[in-house]
């Protein structure tokens, strides 16, 4: 028997402008949502950067240095979305072992390891010198 083939995706169209705008938000949470559900990964850097920002707030952060922290906490936030795409796009485009594949998944996921370490190199560079502050000057 043949397998059956998926029907080609056709997008419902939108009775108005503000109807197609808001059912571009709905996708885009629901594949937040998707990511923060089935990534591990995701949930471990959504809570080291809540630990930041809490940390950003007891130690007194300047506004301009809680930017560099959110722009760098964005950045590791969409490496990981970006990955989880490659991953779902490699997996249905070639579900069995394949050498192109695994180069992109690996590819991806070192995409989201530079982007955690240049994270820990801007927290290093900003939390250090409040430590220092709060913990050596009398
Ligand atoms: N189709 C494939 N062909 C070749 N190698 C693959 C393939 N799928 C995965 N791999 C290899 O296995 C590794 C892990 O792939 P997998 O899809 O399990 O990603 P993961 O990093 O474990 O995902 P997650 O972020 O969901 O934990 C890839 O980095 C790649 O080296």
């Amino acid at each position: 028997m043949q397998p059956s083939t998926p029907p080609p995706y056709r997008p419902t169209p939108e009775k108005n402008a503000w109807g197609a705008f808001l059912v571009g938000f709905r996708y885009a949470f629901s594949g937040i949502s998707h990511v923060i559900r089935t990534q591990r990964n995701m949930r471990v850097h959504i809570a080291i950067g809540l630990i930041a920002v809490l940390a950003g707030l007891l130690l007194g952060l300047s506004p301009l240095e809680f930017a560099l922290l959110f722009v760098t906490m964005i950045c590791v936030f969409t490496a990981e979305m970006f990955n989880t795409v490659f991953e779902l796009c490699v997996d249905l485009a070639s579900p069995q072992y394949h050498p192109l594949a695994k180069v992109a998944k690996d590819v991806a996921a070192g995409a989201v390891l530079v982007s955690a370490i240049l994270a820990v190199l801007v927290g290093v560079c900003l939390f250090v010198p409040h430590l220092w502050t709060l913990l050596f000057s009398r």
